[in-house]
């Protein structure tokens, strides 16, 4: 699958970046492209508008917060949005984005990718449930992408709200449902934004979650 070269542009006009971060996207892309055959770590029919569907994608979420400096991505599989966000960290010099994915072969592409773009990352081999925790107080922005519903996700960073981590949470038309199934057992403050790049998508900004006593 080769990358088309108007869904680079495309992209970057909808989430503009440096020269130099562009250029460590661009590393970034060619490294997926390379490891993707062996590896699948994306989907393999997204590739072709690579840019726009993960590059801006990921690049619109560190643009809501893009002034706290420490970041977790749960379930980051090829690097969405996590290493994208550890690379615009990379331009400012500090921060870093912690990388929870489970999948061995996903997380030796994140390693390596990580090396070549030079992302400000951590990877951490290993099952959300079983690590979460410790991430409680350290982290400000919590950021998970096509990995769980809302309820999931909210059992799962139920500390991290706690204590003071916003959570971003890119969701595609279920959103509402979503928001209504969670609502039974959560009492959330959170706000929507429109993606830029799929209309038919929102990212859910959500400040505080709290367990309802009888669901
Ligand atoms: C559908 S992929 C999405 C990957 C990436 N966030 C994206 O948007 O392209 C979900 C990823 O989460 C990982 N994952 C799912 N459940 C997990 C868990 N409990 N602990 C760690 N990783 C998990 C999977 O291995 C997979 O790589």
């Amino acid at each position: 699958m080769t990358v088309d070269k108007s869904d680079r542009q495309h992209a970057l006009r909808l989430t503009p970046v440096s020269r130099e971060t562009e250029e460590r996207l661009a590393l970034l892309v060619a490294e997926l492209e390379r490891w993707q055959a062996a590896k699948n770590l994306v989907s393999s029919a997204t590739l072709a508008d690579v840019w726009t569907r993960h590059i801006a994608d990921s690049l619109q979420l560190f643009n809501l917060a893009a002034e706290r400096e420490r970041w977790l991505d749960l379930g980051s599989g090829g690097g969405f949005p996590g290493l994208v966000i550890g690379i615009c960290l990379a331009e400012r010099g500090a921060g870093q984005i912690d990388l929870v994915e489970s999948n061995a072969r996903k997380c030796a592409f994140l390693r390596h990718a990580a090396r070549v773009t030079g992302a400000r990352v951590k990877v951490h081999p290993a099952r959300i449930e079983q690590v979460v925790g410790s991430f409680a107080g350290n982290v400000e922005v919590v950021t998970a992408r096509a990995l769980a519903p809302l309820s999931q996700l909210l059992d799962w960073c139920e500390e991290l709200l706690r204590t003071g981590a916003l959570g971003l949470f890119p969701k595609g038309q279920h959103l509402d449902t979503e928001l209504t199934d969670s609502a039974r057992y959560w009492k959330i403050q959170a706000t929507t934004v429109s993606s830029v790049t799929d209309d038919a998508a929102r990212i859910l900004l959500v400040r505080s979650a709290e367990r309802r006593a009888d669901p």
